[in-house]
């Protein structure tokens, strides 16, 4: 079919999102799908709040440690081991906390995940082919992928990361105010005056490296060039003006180094100054207060050690913040796969099909484009009735629209005019699961999966008993050879079927057909050739497939158009002739034309 054809030129540009390439979001809201998704878990998500908090906690209570340790031990006052036990205890505790931590955050991250793939899974099953035609499958597969072990990456380490620094930048801020206030107050007055300078440098940096790096790119781009296209170089005897081209090249890259080389420098001094200083300043003015007897040693030291702590928190909180932004945006766009809508669905009070079913289709004036190409007609007021037990061979030109009537019956895709309908009923108004159980498919090429021959054969009607399946893999013809298989029906088939021959293939396909035993059949004929044993093979078990069937049949063997009760000749979506074998050849039009190039007719 002319739509697998798109579908695998499209898959030869895989799509790259990729770790930290991945777009980042504007903002952390696609989260939310994350947060909605933990919600399912309170009780894990609780015992991580409570790990998180212990470990916070445990970690905060190292320095009041070390403040009990220079304060009471060191003095002489009592066992100084005592505080030792105590350090010891806490750090114990922090080490329980921070392994529940791991644990709880990191089961939430896989559940999360799991839970969003098969969530997103289901919702695609739901999609009708044109959404497949729009959002690739090949980069859906990446976000079922990359995307979410981004999302897994963060919900199970960023998260609590973040969450961890965040409790430990407010609890060490509020214990830093608690052992020393004005030293404190101080401290917040100078933050800006040591952060905004590295931040503004910083920047500069990163801007110039990025510069930097642009001209290395130059350089490796004029290389490539110039030295694939050097016949060109030397005969046009251009050598000295690419020689100077290049250089000039070079040059210009080894001054954005040294422009960023400078800056860094600068940056350097800048950071060493400010965050050094800063420090010198406090402990000159803590030491002052310590000698003045208005605080002890072990306050400040507490202090200092909290403060290491507080800045390393917020000095995290940064850089998760990119991390995070980076998870919103792989949240995002699984959410939009999410928020998809199936365009083709059951309408709310689905019209049932009638029983017993008797498999006439009609089509009555159907015009259909498809949304990808609106500017020609695939189908143009197209009218066919087929009547119950009736077989339609269908011929026609490449791209006539044969492939079409076959995704209007199977409802895969409404017509923009007209109708399709079966037994009576506008498949528009009937729930297309219905419709599909009414229609058998054997497409052109068999579409088998990486599975057992059972699983594939089951496909047609899984609650079949083994006796069915063997039924029908006789009346496929295709006992002989699945018996021969290493397990008989449980024998794995390889990769699309790979390890079983072509008319093997088709010969399961038309055994999956048989057991679903549906009134309707559609069948695309495969063109590929088979040896002549195959083939009769092939085109026996067909021919029990069609019988007391309705068969629309894309016709590409002179038996088939042959054996057919009516052949549909179709051009540019229309229908251009219709009439027998026998009638068609003489008449010679289009028909006549084809059969002598298809089917190889000596007598058309
Ligand atoms: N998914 C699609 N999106 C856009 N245009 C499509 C799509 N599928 C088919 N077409 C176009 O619609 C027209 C009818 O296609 P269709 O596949 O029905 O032809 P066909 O007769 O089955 O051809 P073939 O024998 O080559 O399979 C063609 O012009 C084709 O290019």
């Amino acid at each position: 079919m002319s739509g697998n054809r798109r579908r695998k030129s499209r898959q030869d540009t895989p799509a790259e999102t990729s770790g930290n390439d991945a777009p980042k979001a504007k903002s952390l809201g696609p989260l939310r799908l994350l947060a909605d998704a933990a919600r399912k878990y309170p009780g894990v998500v609780g015992a991580a709040l409570v790990a998180l908090i212990i470990t916070s906690a445990a970690t905060l209570a190292i320095p009041s440690g070390f403040r009990l340790i220079i304060d009471r031990g060191f003095s002489g006052e009592g066992d100084i081991s005592r505080w030792f036990q105590y350090l010891l205890l806490i750090v114990v505790i922090m080490a329980v906390g921070t392994a529940f931590r791991f644990y709880f955050v990191s089961w939430l991250g896989e559940r999360v995940v799991a839970d969003l793939r098969v969530r997103v899974n289901r919702h695609l099953m739901a999609m009708p082919p044109a959404f497949y035609e729009v959002n690739s499958p090949s980069e859906i597969a990446s976000r079922m992928t990359a995307d979410t072990a981004i999302i897994e990456q963060v919900v199970s380490s960023t998260v609590s990361v973040a969450l961890r620094n965040l409790l430990m930048a407010i609890g060490g801020t509020a214990y830093m105010f608690y052992l020393a206030p004005t030293l404190s107050a101080w401290l917040v007055l100078a933050i800006p005056c040591v952060v905004l300078p590295i931040i503004w440098f910083g920047r500069k940096v990163r801007n110039l490296s990025r510069a930097s790096q642009d001209r290395i790119a130059d350089v490796g781009a004029m290389t490539s060039e110039v030295l694939s296209s050097m016949q060109i170089v030397q005969a046009f005897n251009q050598e000295d003006r690419e020689r100077d081209r290049f250089r000039g090249a070079v040059d210009r890259s080894f001054e954005a180094a040294s422009k960023r080389i400078k800056v860094r420098s600068v940056l350097t001094f800048v950071v060493m100054t400010m965050i050094f200083g800063a420090i010198t300043l406090l402990l000159w003015k803590g030491a002052i207060e310590v000698t003045a007897g208005n605080i002890s040693g072990g306050t400040i030291a507490a202090f200092v050690i909290t403060v290491g702590l507080v800045a390393g928190a917020f000095g995290s909180l940064t850089e998760v913040y990119g991390s995070l932004l980076r998870a919103a945006g792989a949240a995002q766009r699984m959410g939009e796969l999410l928020d998809a809508r199936p365009t083709i669905a059951a309408p709310e009070r689905p019209q049932a099909l009638p029983v017993p079913p008797r498999g006439q289709i009609s089509f009555q004036n159907v015009t259909f484009r498809y949304p990808a190409r609106p500017e020609r007609a695939a189908l143009e007021d197209f009218t066919l009735i087929i009547e119950p037990g009736e077989t339609v061979a269908v011929v026609g030109p490449s791209g006539a629209g044969k492939s079409t009537l076959f995704q209007l019956v199977e409802r895969f895709r409404d017509p923009q005019a007209g109708n399709v309908r079966i037994d009576g009923v506008d498949l528009t108004r009937a729930d297309p699961a219905d419709i599909r159980d009414r229609i058998a498919l054997v497409p052109q090429e068999s579409v088998l999966f990486a599975a057992t021959a059972r699983y594939n054969i089951l496909y047609g009607k899984p609650e079949a008993s083994d006796e069915e399946i063997w039924e029908a893999a006789r009346a496929a013809n295709a006992e002989t050879f699945l018996r021969d298989l290493p397990e008989g029906l449980d024998t794995f088939i390889g990769e699309a079927g790979a390890r079983l021959s072509g008319g093997q293939r088709q010969r399961i396909a038309i055994a999956r057909a048989l057991l679903r035993d549906a009134p309707i059949l559609l069948l695309d004929e495969a063109t590929s050739a088979l040896d002549a044993e195959s083939e009769r093979l092939v085109q026996s078990a067909l021919d029990r497939l069609m019988e007391n069937r309705t068969t629309l049949v894309i016709a590409h063997r002179l038996a088939t158009v042959r054996a057919a009760d009516r052949i549909v000749v179709m051009d540019e979506g229309r229908i251009v002739e219709t009439g027998d074998h026998d009638t068609l050849s003489a008449a010679g039009g289009l028909y006549a034309r084809l059969a002598r190039l298809q089917f190889d007719d000596p007598v058309a």
